[in-house]
């Protein structure tokens, strides 16, 4: 069976001042990874500036690779023609990093997760008001929360937590194969960062859900991941299961970013379960 992800020799050359600017710079170069069929959490790791942001928008078919494939299902991403991009946005969802970003202040979230089961209904025909409202309350159950906990709300009315659970609500929607997570707990308090992790968990165990969590935090990386991905200006360094590549790092760069989350706190994080990792997750400062 074919994998659901599959990049080959990924690089992206960006060139600064338009198409005949001579500065350029590699984004990403030569990057090759997959995942499999089964349902799983890939983290992506690495200093700013290393090319996961790069990564996620070619996955999600933005951005074109200078060199190299990326399938999904076995189909390049870059596929063109309506409705075959309709269908691999409904199988491939983004989350982005800003919650307050992903929704106008000015229009209630109800609306956009109304508007996303319209556009993505899985019948024929247009469902209706009642139905629409079911989809958007069933999307929100997911992540925690109902619709009448959101209705009639703008974007200030909740809290950065509970925008980011709606933001994930509405990618749910189209009921995808695959998230793309770029920084996702970022703009989110510390105390909710594991609330958030544990979600994809969820996730990812009752929907069968994968998901691609791009991320500065080694220690959430490292709770949740199946299979983590470190990187460095552009290059990958090292990849393999999460807890054999933190447990055991073998590239300097990885043991440097293992060190630099204090590597008795590292130790203390708990194979399940959140117990103590907040205070984990407090003490990591930036990345080096
Ligand atoms: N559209 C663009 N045009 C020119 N350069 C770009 C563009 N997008 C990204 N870059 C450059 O490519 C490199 C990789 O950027 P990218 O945003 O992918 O890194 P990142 O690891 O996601 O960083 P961060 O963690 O800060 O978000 C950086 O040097 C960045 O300045």
């Amino acid at each position: 069976m074919s994998a659901l992800l599959t990049l080959s020799h990924v690089t992206k050359i960006f060139r600064q001042g338009g198409i005949l600017g001579r500065r350029q710079i590699t984004a990403v170069k030569d990057v090759s990874f997959e995942l499999g069929q089964e349902p799983e959490i890939l983290s992506i790791v690495g200093e700013s500036g290393s090319g996961k942001s790069t990564i996620a928008s070619m996955i999600l078919g933005q951005t074109t690779p200078t060199e190299g494939e990326l399938d999904f299902r076995g189909k390049a991403v870059s596929v063109h023609g309506a409705s075959e991009r309709r269908a691999f946005m409904k199988e491939v969802q983004p989350v982005l990093q800003n919650p307050f970003e992903a929704f106008n202040p000015l229009k209630r979230v109800d609306r956009y997760l109304f508007e996303t089961a319209r556009n993505f209904s899985a019948g024929s025909k247009r469902p209706d008001r009642q139905e629409v409202e079911r989809i958007a309350d069933a999307a929100l159950a997911h992540v925690g929360l109902s619709l009448a906990e959101v209705k009639g709300r703008f974007p200030h009315e909740l809290s950065g937590g509970q925008l980011q659970r709606t933001a994930i609500a509405r990618a749910l929607i189209p009921q995808p194969r695959l998230l793309v997570a770029d920084e996702p707990v970022s703009m989110v308090d510390a105390s909710l960062r594991m609330s958030i992790v544990n979600l994809f968990g969820q996730l990812k165990r009752e929907l069968g859900l994968s998901i691609i969590y791009i991320t500065h935090d080694l220690a959430t990386a490292y709770y949740i991941s199946d299979k983590i991905i470190i990187m460095r200006k552009g290059e990958i360094v090292e990849q393999g299961q999460a807890r054999a590549v933190l447990d055991n790092p073998q590239h300097p760069y990885s043991r440097a970013l293992k060190d630099a989350v204090l590597s008795a706190d590292f130790a203390a994080i708990p194979q399940s379960g959140n117990a103590g990792i907040d205070t984990v997750i407090r003490k990591i400062s930036p990345l080096p």
